[in-house]
């Protein structure tokens, strides 16, 4: 590519050590320069034995990255692959553990628990834990008994939205490497109040440990938590992990996180040679991830530090780049004297005349908006531009933008209705085969486990029909018969070694079925290799073409494992399998890009709005701007507050936090349903710039008045840009017709 920096990538470029921040806007360029810079480190400053590390956050960025990195380095007609790791903070916690000789002990025997059945497993300890204390569980209720709702809605607090809470709150303790019986302790003998919330949590917590030490599982943040520890007590073997390292590289650095940041440091070692790029107006996972975007603000205002901010970006329109700076100014403006800054004050320049690549210029005033009295009516006008839009120019690209999948949904049901076509966006079938085949080989791994054997039938062989009551016959089947005997019956398996009342439920036959086909695996997995098993599985299962080929990859890797280990076996194998993931994505996204499958401009895209991050589209519409999804004021409706639960816990995380905070500092809470709010509104103000930042040419806004009892006003930012886009588009006009007259 005819790659020439422009000012801002510049100064980037010109780095050669030390701590640098790059604060930059959409589009600024930072994965090329980031991928620009490490390539020429490489070239000029490396040893062949030294290497630079980039972390990045999602695992689609590492094949991006890579592929940017191999391009520049081919280029110089250097080995694609030479100098430089890129990894997940995930990737990384394990190589760091697995490099820790006394650990390795750890690694023979620990297996990743998958964030599936991690949630299966904390929503089991909830419901032994409300089945022991359901007076407790009814104390944070804000409803009476007899209230006619009361049941329904218990329920749902003691199913989801208790397990949801419990499984946020055991990963925040982890974070803030806390342990389960010390904090249980703690909570129990502070001066909490008696009806605290982070006490079940705590105790669900402990227990949760408990379960995980027994079973020798960790999961992602016990990973994170485990290698910062052996960084932390080792200098030596601190020194040696960051000596591997000659730069530091974080993109997306909006999104870090304490441990992420902590891990860092260590790692640029006494060279402290760092470089962290971002975008804080892009932070937008921080209400259910532990991100915070004040870490990069932080980084960004630290002495040591250079700054260097790339503000030009060539991707949309000055129209388009006008809206997304008035938001930015606006959102100043209005939250200013409420203490809350959701955009940092950082404008979008379009690129200078000099450039080779100007941004783009159609002709008009191309961004509209639109209020509908209802959300049936926006949804049928979104669909249907949306599809006269694509079919109406092959060469663009069409999205439609939205806070909720479940809008998407009711989206892609009237495109279907209209005879268009969409894809999806972020969602792939390609992810799905993976869980597929990783479950059969969990399994496979340990066939006796009843987690694995329902795992099964819970993600595989799912009964469709109507009346499938295959739950049911699970249930009754392994009360009755144990598990070894179900699947390596002595007599063989026939509808006979089973009684008549198991025989009589709809699903028996399918089940039956379903049963000998994996024993079918089972009988391949004594026989069979693991890598060839793989194959005869990726058979069985019928895949075909880019399925088909990535289950062939992934018997290429068990392959080389299989080499590098010669007696390693199927369960060393597949806890192997969270490694091998991240490489098969990338191998996944080439096969994507081969065969240009993301930019299909026939098609309409679908998106949520946050998987809408790090795309872009010629048109994107964005619907839904309703004050329920951005709010403004206390009147608006907070996603996050259970408005059945008693005020002290509507927003329970938040307000467990706030006790949490108490307990270890003795910070006495401010108003912790406040600052949550707060940081809500920020959010989502956030998300709305992401949307429109997508846009290259042409933008749609769009709300509706009422959708249910919730949805009463279309979102004051929405009120706010509509005017500006109507007044920018009357100027326009008139600029227009006098350059006519
Ligand atoms: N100097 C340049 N010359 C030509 N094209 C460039 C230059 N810098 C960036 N680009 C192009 O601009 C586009 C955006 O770059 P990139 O994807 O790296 O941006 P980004 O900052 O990561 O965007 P976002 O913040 O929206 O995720 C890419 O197509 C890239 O090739």
């Amino acid at each position: 590519m005819d790659f020439r920096p422009r000012p801002g990538q510049k100064e980037v470029l010109a780095y050669r050590g030390g701590q640098l921040a790059v604060p930059a806007v959409p589009g600024a360029g930072k994965t090329t320069v980031l991928a620009k810079l490490a390539a020429d480190l490489i070239i000029e400053q490396l040893n062949p034995d030294q290497k630079i590390l980039i972390v990045t956050y999602m695992n689609s960025a590492v094949a991006n990255f890579r592929k940017r990195i191999g391009d520049f380095l081919a280029e110089q007609g250097l080995p694609r692959s030479r100098g430089y790791s890129v990894k997940t903070l995930h990737s990384l916690a394990l190589g760091i553990i697995k490099e820790k000789p006394a650990a390795r002990l750890i690694n023979q025997e620990f297996e990743l628990i998958d964030s599936s059945r991690r949630y299966y497993w904390i929503r089991d300890l909830c419901r032994q834990w409300s089945a022991a204390n359901r007076d407790r569980l009814v104390n944070y209720f804000n409803l009476e008994k007899n209230n006619y709702q009361f049941d329904k809605y218990f329920k749902r607090w003691q199913e989801d939205d208790f397990p949801s809470y419990v499984a946020a709150m055991i990963a925040y303790f982890k974070l803030n490497l806390l342990q389960g019986e010390e904090l249980k302790n703690m909570v129990k003998y502070s001066n909490l109040r008696s009806h605290n919330i982070l006490g079940p949590a705590a105790e669900i917590f402990a227990e949760y440990e408990a379960r995980m030490n027994q079973s020798g599982l960790l999961d992602f943040e016990d990973l994170v938590q485990h290698s910062l520890k052996l960084l932390k007590e080792d200098a030596e073997f601190a020194s040696r992990i960051a000596d591997q390292y000659t730069y530091i590289f974080e993109d997306e650095a909006q999104d870090s996180n304490q441990a992420q940041e902590e891990m860092l440091y260590i790692l640029s070692g006494q060279d402290n040679n760092l470089v962290r790029v971002g975008d804080s107006n892009q932070a937008i996972t921080g209400t259910f991830t532990l991100s915070d975007p004040q870490i990069f603000r932080s980084y960004c205002q630290q002495k040591s530090v250079e700054v260097e901010t790339m503000a030009i970006s060539s991707r949309s329109s000055q129209d388009i780049i006008d809206l997304a700076n008035y938001l930015v100014d606006w959102s100043q403006q209005e939250f200013g004297d409420r203490g809350i800054e959701p955009l940092e004050k950082k404008h979008i320049k379009a690129t200078p005349a000099s450039d080779p690549i100007s941004n783009p210029e159609p002709v008009g005033y191309r961004i509209g908006s639109q209020l509908f009295d209802d959300w049936p009516a926006e949804k049928k006008f979104l669909a249907a531009q949306a599809v006269r839009k694509a079919r109406e120019n092959n060469q663009q690209t069409t999205a439609v933008l939205m806070p909720t999948g479940r809008e998407l949904e009711e989206i892609a049901a009237e495109i279907t209705k209209l005879g268009g076509e969409y894809q999806l966006a972020g969602s792939s079938s390609r992810d799905s085969f993976l869980t597929e085949l990783e479950i059969i080989l969990k399994f496979l791994t340990e066939p006796t486990a009843e987690n694995n054997f329902r795992l099964l039938f819970n993600e595989i062989f799912t009964d469709q029909t109507e009346n499938s009551d295959l739950e049911e016959l699970l249930d009754k089947v392994l009360n009755e018969k144990s598990l070894q005997n179900l699947i390596y019956p002595l007599a063989g398996l026939n509808s006979d070694s089973f009684d008549l009342e198991i025989r009589k439920f709809a699903s028996f036959n399918y089940f039956l079925n379903s049963l000998k086909k994996i024993q079918g695996w089972l009988e391949a997995g004594l026989e069979l290799p693991p890598d060839e098993l793989v194959l005869f599985l990726a058979e069985r299962v019928e895949l075909s073409g880019k399925k088909l080929a990535l289950a062939q990859n992934l018997a290429l890797e068990f392959g080389r494992l299989l080499q590098q280990n010669p007696a390693w076996q199927l369960d060393q194998l597949t806890a192997e399998m969270p490694a091998i993931r991240d490489r098969l994505r990338q191998f996944a996204e080439t096969l994507t890009e081969m065969e240009g499958f993301e930019e299909s401009p026939d098609l309409v895209s679908l998106s949520t709005l946050h998987k809408a991050k790090g795309m872009e589209w010629d048109t994107v519409f964005i619907g839904g701007i309703t004050s329920s999804q951005f709010q403004y004021d206390d009147d608006d409706y907070f996603m996050g507050e259970k408005f059945y639960l008693t005020p002290e816990v509507r927003n329970p995380e938040a307000a467990a936090r706030a006790e949490l905070d108490y307990l270890l500092h003795e910070k006495k809470a401010v108003d912790p349903d406040r600052k949550a709010r707060q940081e809500l509104i920020a959010e989502r103000i956030r998300l709305l710039y992401v949307g429109i930042t997508r846009a290259r040419e042409n933008l749609f806004l769009s709300a509706h008045a009422k959708k249910n009892g919730w949805d009463k006003d279309p979102a004051y930012v929405f009120i706010a840009l509509s005017n500006f886009i109507e007044s920018a588009a009357a100027a326009k006009a008139s600029l227009s017709s006098e350059e006519a007259n």
